[in-house]
């Protein structure tokens, strides 16, 4: 296949007239020499939500763990609400709202569903939560709340270890929710699941929306047609192509790097 050289674009951003909350500017990682990401920059609105593809090896997983702060970049910088956070030690930068689904505690299987939304609820507020003790009525409406955001409602007092691999996946998207994230990141929240979970994960992100911003990294197409939202293509460590999916589905050369390599996406 022939390489095709990756290009800087220059894009309006995708939704208008909004402060930018995540501002990449002009990054660059290197490991060894070698660049995984190269002068990359992304803008990304406040409460807005963002779909990162491209193909494996493109920079995705290093560009979210150089905005929260586990890899540095030789070049460049990362402003969160406009705050340089660049350098920034990892915890520090979590506190100021940047969450990461992995970051989660994973879901507790010896506890009940309920039980794991109060616990993420309360390690929010402080490191030493335990489940011990009845919930405050502002614990209850938020564990309520995030019941009703996950669907996992009728499921409150099964054991976590019962749900679905899908259900499991909402649980542990609510746990990081809990900790009330400015910005929430998610790694491929659809591997493993059936085309119904991932429907129904589409509208639980989508639901996020406006109260947090959301970027999210996935190869399944079809999941990434269901978030109807702005894509960034990323491309050998930058920025291919920015737009809707039905512009980047008409540019050829999109379907040459990515969209029409059915190996890595099948849903195309
Ligand atoms: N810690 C590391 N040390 C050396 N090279 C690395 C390291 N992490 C990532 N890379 C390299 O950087 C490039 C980008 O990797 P990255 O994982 O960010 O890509 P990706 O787009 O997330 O890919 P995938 O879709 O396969 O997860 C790859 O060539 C990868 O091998």
């Amino acid at each position: 296949m022939p390489r095709v050289e990756p290009r800087q674009i220059t894009v309006q951003p995708p939704i208008t007239g909004q402060e930018t909350l995540l501002d990449v500017q002009d990054i660059t990682v290197s490991f060894d020499g070698f660049r995984a990401i190269q002068n990359l920059s992304l803008k990304v609105p406040r409460g807005s939500l963002r779909v990162l593809i491209g193909p494996n090896g493109a920079g995705k997983s290093t560009l979210l763990d150089t905005i929260i702060g586990k890899v540095r970049p030789v070049g460049g910088r990362v402003l969160f609400a406009g705050r340089d956070i660049t350098r920034l030690p990892e915890h520090v930068i979590a506190g100021l709202g940047i969450c990461r689904k992995f970051q989660a505690p994973g879901v507790l299987e010896g506890l009940s569903v309920r039980e794991n939304l109060l616990l993420a609820a309360r390690k929010h507020k402080g490191v030493f939560a335990t489940i011990q003790g009845r919930p405050t009525q502002a614990e209850e409406t938020r564990v309520q709340e995030l019941l009703t955001l996950t669907g996992l409602k009728g499921k409150a007092d099964v054991s976590a270890a019962e749900l679905a691999h899908g259900e499991k996946q909402w649980l542990e998207i609510a746990m990081v929710v809990a900790a009330d994230p400015e910005l929430l990141l998610l790694d491929e929240p659809t591997a493993g699941m059936t085309a119904q979970e991932t429907a129904q994960t589409a509208e639980l992100i989508r639901s996020l929306v406006g109260k947090h911003t959301v970027m999210v990294i996935d190869h399944d197409m079809h999941f990434v047609e269901l978030l109807q939202a702005p894509i960034t293509l990323l491309h050998q460590g930058q920025v291919f192509r920015e737009g809707d999916l039905d512009t980047l589905r008409r540019d050829p050369e999109v379907m040459e790097i990515y969209l029409g390599r059915p190996k890595e996406n099948a849903h195309a």
